[in-house]
């Protein structure tokens, strides 16, 4: 299987703490991942260290992206290759939305030229493939937190990258645009993408091809979502407060309550 990014022996270090513990991972080309794991697991901080977004100083080990030692590709080469959609990430509030998705071109156009036809294209395509593109006049800094992440996930789009790596990407959407984000990555997906996400909703995360699953900086589990041993692997690393069950040929996790109280009981 051909491999999209692989890490090997990856430390980090915040502030005092090393917060990543000599990680090896393989991710596979044309796929879809997702990395989950309680709070502070270092799933962000991973995601940053795959993405080369933290300073050398901070990191050990290495990444290849594509075959390629992350650290020898040009900055623009591996823009153009992979694209990043961070956590509550700040953009330039009085943009418009057109132009915040138009930074997603940047790593293919030459300096100070003006977008070509292709980059009007991908920006047009990207901006209605989140349903944005009717506010695509609008500023950046009056939309509500759900629109706002739909048109960064736009910008994202619009950059036509063969890898992407999404930390919350489903932050302050509804159901319905959850949904669509899930269509979106699986379409892409099918196209030859690969996608690697953070994700708290575990039952969204559960629709990827394969599961990380980590806890205290290292990975306790990586497998496929459908396999048991990656539910248990699951269910363990959320201290057996959730389960994995089926339901109507979904993977669905449920809060395991310790005190069952049925919402559906009669009251006395
Ligand atoms: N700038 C920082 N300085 C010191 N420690 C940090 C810093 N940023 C993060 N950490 C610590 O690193 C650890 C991993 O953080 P990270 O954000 O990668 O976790 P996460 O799994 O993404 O968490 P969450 O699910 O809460 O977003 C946490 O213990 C966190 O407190």
């Amino acid at each position: 299987m051909k491999i999209a990014l692989q890490a090997r022996g990856l430390t980090a270090r915040l502030g005092q703490a090393e917060v990543l513990h000599g990680i090896d991972l393989a991710l596979p080309r044309g796929r879809w991942t997702s990395v989950v794991g309680p709070n502070g697991a270092g799933k962000s901080t991973l995601l940053k260290a795959l993405a080369g977004l933290l300073p050398r100083d901070h990191h050990g080990g290495s990444v290849h992206l594509l075959g390629q030692s992350l650290a020898d590709l040009p900055a623009r080469q591996r823009a153009r290759q992979m694209a990043w959609l961070g956590q509550n990430e700040g953009s330039a509030e009085d943009l418009s939305v057109y132009d915040v998705a138009m930074l997603g071109r940047l790593p293919h156009q030459a300096w100070l030229a003006a977008p070509n036809a292709a980059d009007h294209a991908a920006v047009q395509q990207a901006l209605r493939d989140t349903q944005a593109w009717a506010w695509r006049d609008r500023v950046l800094g009056q939309l509500s937190g759900g629109e706002r992440q739909r048109v960064l996930l736009a910008r994202v789009l619009a950059v036509q990258a063969p890898v992407l790596l999404m930390d919350e990407p489903l932050a302050n959407l509804d159901p319905p645009h959850q949904a669509d984000w899930l269509e979106l990555v699986r379409r892409l997906v099918a196209g030859g993408t690969t996608v690697v996400s953070v994700l708290h909703e575990i039952s969204v995360a559960l629709h990827a091809d394969e599961l990380v699953v980590m806890a205290g900086g290292r990975i306790t589990h990586q497998g496929l979502c459908g396999d048991a041993a990656t539910h248990r692997a699951l269910e363990a690393v959320f201290d057996q407060r959730i389960r994995v069950h089926r339901v109507q040929d979904q993977w669905l996790a449920l809060p395991h309550l310790v005190s069952p109280m049925s919402p559906l009981s009669s009251p006395t």
